[in-house]
């Protein structure tokens, strides 16, 4: 919002139903269990149309309620204004970067700074695969990363 002295983070990958709404919710509770969530605006988005409007997938879902992670979400495209409103716009493989540089370039004053959120891993994992055609223990395994580069990410900015 105009004249907001908030930091802002949006996560982004392919369809915003698996991995981004994951690092969305896992950064919330974070920030809120740092007692810190007022200074931040929080979001997720997709660089593709496969799912607006829908909910989290559900294996994301159950292994979210395993961890007693709240997520609630809808699936929405990244939009024009996002690379203006946001400071951070944090991604999860090199296709949703080679997307989100290309959106960018055709943004008069894109601001964002673009970046894969597996930057900030202590155990160095860059990239946080696609679990869309995987199992439980994919998205146990996006969760983990999740865990460890927003904890970082967090850390970083505080
Ligand atoms: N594409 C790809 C792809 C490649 C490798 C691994 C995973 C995926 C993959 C596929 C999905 N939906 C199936 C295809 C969708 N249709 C593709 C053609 C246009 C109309 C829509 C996903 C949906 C939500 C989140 C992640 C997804 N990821």
């Amino acid at each position: 919002m105009a004249g907001s002295n908030k930091k802002s983070v949006l996560f982004v990958c392919l369809g915003n139903i698996c991995r981004s709404p994951i690092a969305e919710a896992v950064f919330k509770k974070m920030a809120t269990d740092a007692g810190v969530v007022h200074e931040w605006i929080i979001d997720s988005a997709a660089t593709s149309t496969y799912e607006l409007g829908n909910p989290p997938d559900y294996r994301g879902q159950a292994c979210m309620e395993k961890h007693n992670v709240p997520m609630r979400h809808i699936a929405r495209q990244v939009t024009k204004n996002d690379f203006t409103s946001f400071e951070y716009i944090l991604c999860m493989d090199d296709s949703n970067l080679r997307d989100l540089k290309s959106k960018a370039s055709a943004v008069k004053n894109s601001s964002a700074k673009i970046e894969l959120l597996g930057l900030y891993d202590p155990q160095n994992q860059r990239i946080i695969e696609d679990p869309y055609y995987g199992s439980a223990s994919d998205f146990e395994k996006v969760y983990e990363q999740c865990v460890r580069c927003c904890s970082a990410f967090l850390e970083k900015n505080s």
